[in-house]
């Protein structure tokens, strides 16, 4: 399925992201423009200080850029006030972090209910759609254990799940393998490659691991608060 540029349900112009330090200003981002689309898998590489989880941070609009636009699904977010913004993030944007803040007392299946619940969807289609989900990411004989009772890499499987349960458009990922062995990080990442493609979101990862890079179709590479050149690794132009 082709999308054109502009039908990209995640977009960043131009944003500069300026920290304030001591008398003057840190520049995170300094023009960065990325889009992602429908379906793609883009990787953000990069050393450290070069301004990923800044990037991550603005395109989730957790953070708002000092110039620039980023733009969800067609809504430039600037314009938004916080209770918008957080409503636009809630319903387009499922946000995966290196550790996935499971609640201790909740089983793999609640922990998707939960999420469901607090966005004011009914409990039952909740149900249904948790029992789905934990069946894509592999995990539905362990949909009543808690989190203890699973390994690292089936709860970032339930962390993967549960930003699903929003059935967003963009897909936000900060280096979702720091926690894992070698074995373990490959099927996350195949996973996280398999559910851009299967629920057509357009998923940013920010990853240190270049091994994985194949299974992306871009790769944007920053350095001081700059992207180089996104490459395209494989399928169609950006
Ligand atoms: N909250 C903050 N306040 C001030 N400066 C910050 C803040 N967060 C990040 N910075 C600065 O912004 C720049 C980019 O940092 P950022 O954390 O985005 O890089 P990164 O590529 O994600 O690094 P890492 O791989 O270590 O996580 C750095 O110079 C950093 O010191």
């Amino acid at each position: 399925m082709h999308h054109s540029p502009s039908a990209a349900p995640l977009r960043l112009v131009n944003v500069t992201l300026e920290y304030p330090d001591g008398g003057g200003t840190t520049t995170a981002l300094d023009r960065v423009s990325l889009a992602a689309e429908a379906g793609q898998l883009v990787s953000l590489v990069g050393p450290s200080g070069s301004g990923k989880s800044s990037l991550l941070a603005t395109a989730a609009t957790l953070v708002r850029p000092s110039r620039g636009q980023v733009i969800i699904d067609g809504t430039d977010t600037a314009g938004l006030t916080d209770k918008d913004l957080a409503a636009l993030r809630r319903g387009k944007v499922g946000i995966i972090f290196q550790q996935p803040n499971l609640l201790p007392s909740l089983t793999a299946v609640e922990q998707l209910i939960i999420s469901d619940h607090l966005r004011g969807k009914p409990a039952k289609a909740a149900r249904t759609k948790a029992a789905e989900l934990l069946d894509v990411v592999g995990l539905s004989a362990g949909a009543r254990k808690l989190p203890h009772q699973l390994s690292g890499g089936q709860r970032q499987r339930v962390n993967i799940a549960r930003a699903l349960m929003g059935s967003p458009k963009v897909l936000l990922v900060d280096e979702p393998t720091a926690a894992l062995d070698h074995e373990r990080s490959a099927s996350i990442i195949a996973l996280l490659r398999q559910v851009t493609t299967e629920f057509g979101v357009a998923t940013v990862m920010v990853t240190h691991d270049t091994e994985f890079v194949p299974l992306t179709d871009v790769v944007a590479t920053m350095r001081d608060g700059v992207i180089t050149a996104p490459v395209l690794t494989r399928n169609g132009a950006q």
